[in-house]
């Protein structure tokens, strides 16, 4: 039996994984959330962890009245997501909290030995460098919840000794595929926020309407399977049938297909390397007879060459860049920009911000507070 904890037990990626924990032998030691505590409260009865870390301390205060008559203890802040990530009794964690907020937990995380099942990918982007050399100093597992790293990782097994030449990653190209720059100016929130074929939390939609998901996972797949940015081709698939594929020296390709339902990434980081049944109906190809295939258009997606900047250089640009694009996303959310202008203030935080080639937590830290500023006083 694995002992878990889910950071960001409330979003898609926290309750899918709650939904498959049937199916695995596995008990929830730790959640945390944000400020969804009526959520909270129902997994907490549901799931009887020892440990809910609530970030928003007002919502902690009142979460922990709610649970009293339970011996869960409630804890907040920073200091909460990092007593959950780092629970004695816990084997893995689930990073299933969106943007870097979730680094510090994530590294304290690997540094108190744990497995990490892998889905906040903005950790990567920021610190690939520092939490993969973390994670084989400590000698625990970064296991890939992201679909398309989970397909990699799939593709890889068995594979040993042989040098990957090419990663093709997958993308769906969004709700606005094959719209010109033009038309990119006039489309809404609304229009953004309706993927195509997955249902997510809204930041990782804004994302894949701009392709900055895939920017974001570009990087993600550098630092997780040690590829040069180069190695790594973007194919538009405007079905997410194929989670993406390998390529060998001999040219053979290897890719992992699937119904598009994160519930099996997610079960496969949990039960790696074992499979099990699991809940996403098999996938029936005959009736998926047009799987299409596209070049990417950088030039109405200009978040692909921003993120091919950022992987090439390293150092601190990945922070900066992923610290302007949640702030950009987030003034997008709150109606304060239009769309197009997402990847504009990206690119005007990376040119901003001072370059440094090797890094720190700090100055990480530091990046994506330099990234924001820029981009709100872009903003204004
Ligand atoms: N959704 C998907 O299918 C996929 C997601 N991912 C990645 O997984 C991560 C999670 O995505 P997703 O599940 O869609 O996101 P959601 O927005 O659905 O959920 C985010 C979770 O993080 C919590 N959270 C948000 N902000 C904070 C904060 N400041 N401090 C602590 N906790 C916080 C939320 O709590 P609360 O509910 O209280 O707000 C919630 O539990 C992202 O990095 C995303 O890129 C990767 C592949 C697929
Ligand atoms: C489910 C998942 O892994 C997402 O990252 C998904 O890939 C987003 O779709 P795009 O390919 O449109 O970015
Ligand atoms: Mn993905």
């Amino acid at each position: 039996m694995k002992n878990i904890v889910i950071l960001g037990s409330t979003g898609s990626i926290g309750t899918q994984t709650v939904d498959i924990l049937d199916s695995i032998d596995a008990r929830v030691c730790a959640i945390s959330v944000n400020t969804n505590i009526v959520r909270a409260e129902e997994q907490a009865r549901l799931l009887h962890p020892s440990l809910v870390a609530v970030y928003d301390a007002a919502s902690a205060a009142e979460l922990a009245k709610k649970l009293a008559d339970t011996d869960i203890r409630v804890v907040s802040g920073m200091d909460g997501l990092i007593e959950a990530a780092t629970l004695p009794e816990a084997d893995v964690v689930v990073t299933a909290v969106v943007g870097m907020v979730g680094l510090l937990p994530t590294i304290a995380a690997i540094d108190a030995g744990k497995d990490i099942a892998l889905a906040n990918k903005e950790t990567l982007v920021c610190a690939g460098q520092i939490v993969m050399q973390r994670a084989r100093d400590k000698d625990v597992a970064i296991l890939p919840v992201d679909s398309e790293h989970s397909a990699i990782f799939q593709c890889l097994q068995g594979a040993a000794g042989n040098r990957l030449s090419r990663i093709l990653l997958t993308a769906s190209g969004g709700p606005f595929f094959g719209m010109s720059a033009q038309q990119l100016r006039h489309v809404t929130k609304e229009q953004a926020l309706r993927h195509p074929n997955w249902s997510m939390g809204a930041k990782i939609t804004i994302d894949s309407a701009s392709m900055m998901n895939k920017g974001l996972e570009l990087i993600e797949a550098m630092w997780l399977y040690d590829v040069e940015p180069d190695d790594i081709d973007i194919v538009v698939h405007r079905e997410s049938i194929v989670h993406s594929a390998v390529e060998f020296e001999d040219g053979s390709v290897i890719a992992q297909l699937g119904n598009p339902d994160m519930r099996l990434p997610i079960q496969y980081a949990l039960t790696y390397p074992q499979r099990v049944p699991c809940k996403v109906p098999p996938l029936d190809l005959p009736r998926r007879h047009n799987l299409t295939f596209f070049a990417p258009d950088e030039e109405a997606f200009p978040a692909l060459g921003l993120a091919r900047r950022a992987a090439a250089a390293r150092g601190n640009l990945g922070a900066v860049m992923n610290g302007a694009n949640e702030a950009a996303v987030d003034l997008f959310l709150h109606d304060r920009i239009p769309f197009y202008r997402i990847p504009e203030l990206v690119r005007g935080a990376m040119d901003a911000v001072d370059y440094l080639p090797e890094i720190t937590v700090d100055d990480v830290l530091e990046s994506d507070r330099a990234a924001r500023e820029v981009v709100y006083s872009l903003a204004e």
